[in-house]
């Protein structure tokens, strides 16, 4: 048999099951719909995750979801098939039906607890629900060994009254007693409270299972998850990614890894295959349509990056420095560096390492330190225009670095332009013998800009082709610009690269003077050592 990733072998563990609700709670998130082989495609994989119970769906719901749960039941094997239903009789027939072909079947018999739920949902007394409590769960008996008894909303329940129905529920029953903190309102210390008292005053020893199921509405569901573990739940329900109705479920993800992290806390363990989790993530997040945000803990694209420099240069010394848990434990990539404009040398070196440059030196092409200084700078001013630099990004810098010596240096330059001006440009360059500045008008912007650079170099070579196109992906996208040109009997080109086009055309044209200044020194040279 395969064993889970996360496994702990400490003998003091304790086993908690996880009780997975995608398919039930997680399709009730508003906008999600999922079809009969979506659903059947995520259960399988939730099979493969090895979660201990799968909550399919709600039977009495409609003809679509009583053939979905039956299809599961018939099809997936290893977890617990459960089922939902309200006390009513026809909804725990409908359930037990729907189960009949699994190999391991639950029925989850729900009411409401809360005064407000019932006094204006139910409209009945509290002694009429404990009464159709207890009989759903003897009924739902009939069909199966394994009941789970729910009382919705039980943080704003009167805690006694909550006492009362889930002793009832397990003299009529019930094997697993879920408490539900419906509508998210709970704080982990009032909710792991809630959770000792209910072990201490009903369980008691006996071979019932405590429950959470907890909401997000204040962001707590996973703290008061784990708060109910501490207190003896033996069972999480969640969700991947945490989907759900309203703000959500408890986020499997995070429960699992939370308990497998800190099993120096937690003292248990869960069955999950941690290695899965990322993939599972992902097929849940496209298959409803549910985006995971970035920074969304454990499978979120940012859950394992680090992006500044300090950081990056922690993690490239020892990971530990930064990380908590293995990236590849939950199946993603070891840590990720992004590089922008927080990142720092030790990064930067080891980017280009990673993309097969040589950042010692060592061969002709090499870079050594003050190379990738230089190099360093451009990426710094680059990243502040472009945020997020990528792999691309890094061969185009490197690309437009290779370069003869660089008699002009561009130092600034301006545009003035509008639909009724021509265009104006203004350009400072960096020579060895001092500053030029020149200014003159085009077309358009580049040529306007070219025309600028001819005047302060005072080299006019004539433009042959002009090229530009986009390096990398979004509307900061890196351009490059190349161009030919003539000067004379010389044939020169030039490109650059830079997150606007126009000051990369400058640069590619600069670069194009350049080659004609070295070229002119190279004859003149050539002609000196040749007089006698
Ligand atoms: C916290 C949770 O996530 S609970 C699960 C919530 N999920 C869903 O509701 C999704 C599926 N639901 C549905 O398809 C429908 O609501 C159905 C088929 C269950 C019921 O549809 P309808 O018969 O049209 O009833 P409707 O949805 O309008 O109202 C719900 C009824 O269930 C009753 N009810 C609610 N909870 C329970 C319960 N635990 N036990 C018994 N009856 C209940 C309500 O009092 C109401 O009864 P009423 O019509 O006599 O006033
Ligand atoms: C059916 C119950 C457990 C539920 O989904 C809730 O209370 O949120």
């Amino acid at each position: 048999m395969t064993q889970p990733d996360a496994q702990n072998t400490d003998t003091q563990t304790r086993r908690i099951h996880i009780f997975d609700t995608t398919l039930r709670d997680g399709e009730q998130s508003p906008g999600v719909a999922l079809n009969h082989n979506q659903k059947i495609e995520i259960a399988h994989a939730l099979a493969r995750l090895n979660v201990d119970i799968i909550e399919a769906g709600f039977p009495i719901t409609s003809d679509g979801d009583f053939e979905c749960v039956s299809r599961i039941a018939r099809e997936v094997r290893g977890p617990t098939i459960c089922a939902l239903a309200r006390t009513a009789r026809a909804d725990i027939e409908r359930a037990a039906q729907a189960l009949e072909a699994a190999d391991k079947s639950r029925i989850h018999v729900f009411t409401s607890a809360s005064a407000v739920q019932i006094q204006y949902m139910l409209r009945k007394t509290p002694e009429q629900v404990i009464e159709s409590s207890v009989k759903a769960v003897q009924l739902a008996r009939q069909f199966t060994d394994d009941v789970e008894f729910s009382g919705q909303d039980v943080m704003r329940a009167d805690f006694d009254f909550v006492i009362q129905l889930y002793r009832a529920a397990i003299e009529a029953g019930a094997t697993v007693i879920n408490i539900p903190d419906t509508v998210g309102y709970g704080t982990p210390g009032e909710y792991g409270a809630l959770i000792a008292r209910v072990r201490d005053e009903i369980v008691m020893g006996r071979a019932v299972e405590i429950s959470t199921h907890c909401h997000d509405d204040l962001g707590m569901a996973t703290a008061n998850s784990l708060a109910a573990v501490e207190n003896g739940a033996a069972q999480i329900e969640c969700t991947l990614n945490g989907i759900g109705e309203r703000a959500g479920n408890t986020a499997l993800e995070e429960v699992v890894m939370a308990i497998h992290t800190r099993r120096d806390h937690y003292r248990a363990e869960t069955g999950i295959r941690t290695r899965e989790l990322n993939r599972v993530s992902k097929l849940v997040s496209r298959l409803t349509g549910m985006p995971v945000p970035p920074n969304k803990a454990v499978v979120g694209d940012n859950a394992f990056a680090h992006e500044s420099g300090i950081h990056q240069d922690g993690v490239l010394k020892h990971k530990e420095t930064y990380e908590i848990m293995n990236a590849e434990l939950v199946g993603r990539e070891a840590a990720v560096m992004v590089m922008g404009k927080h990142s720092g040398r030790a990064a930067f070196r080891k980017a280009l390492s990673d993309l097969g440059y040589d950042t010692d030196g060592h061969s002709d092409r090499g870079f050594n330190d003050e190379a990738l200084n230089a190099l360093f700078v451009r990426f710094k001013e680059l990243a502040d225009r472009k945020g997020q630099i990528y792999a691309d990004d890094l061969h185009a810098l490197v690309g437009s670095s290779v370069e003869a010596s660089e008699t002009f240096k561009l130092e600034r330059f301006q545009i003035a332009m509008g639909t009724d001006m021509q265009p104006l440009a203004y350009i400072r360059l960096q020579t060895p013998d001092g500053v030029r500045e020149a200014t003159a008008t085009g077309d358009g912007s580049v040529e306007a800009i070219f025309h600028a650079i001819n005047n302060a170099t005072g080299i006019a070579p004539a433009l042959e082709v002009y090229r530009v196109q986009a390096v990398t992906k979004g509307a900061e996208a890196l351009g490059e610009v190349s161009v030919n040109a003539r000067y004379g009997e010389m044939s020169v080109s030039g490109n650059d690269v830079a997150s606007d086009v126009v000051e990369a055309s400058a640069r590619a044209w600069l670069r194009v003077i350049n080659h004609i200044v070295a070229g002119q020194t190279k004859e003149k040279s050539a002609v000196t050592a040749e007089t006698p």
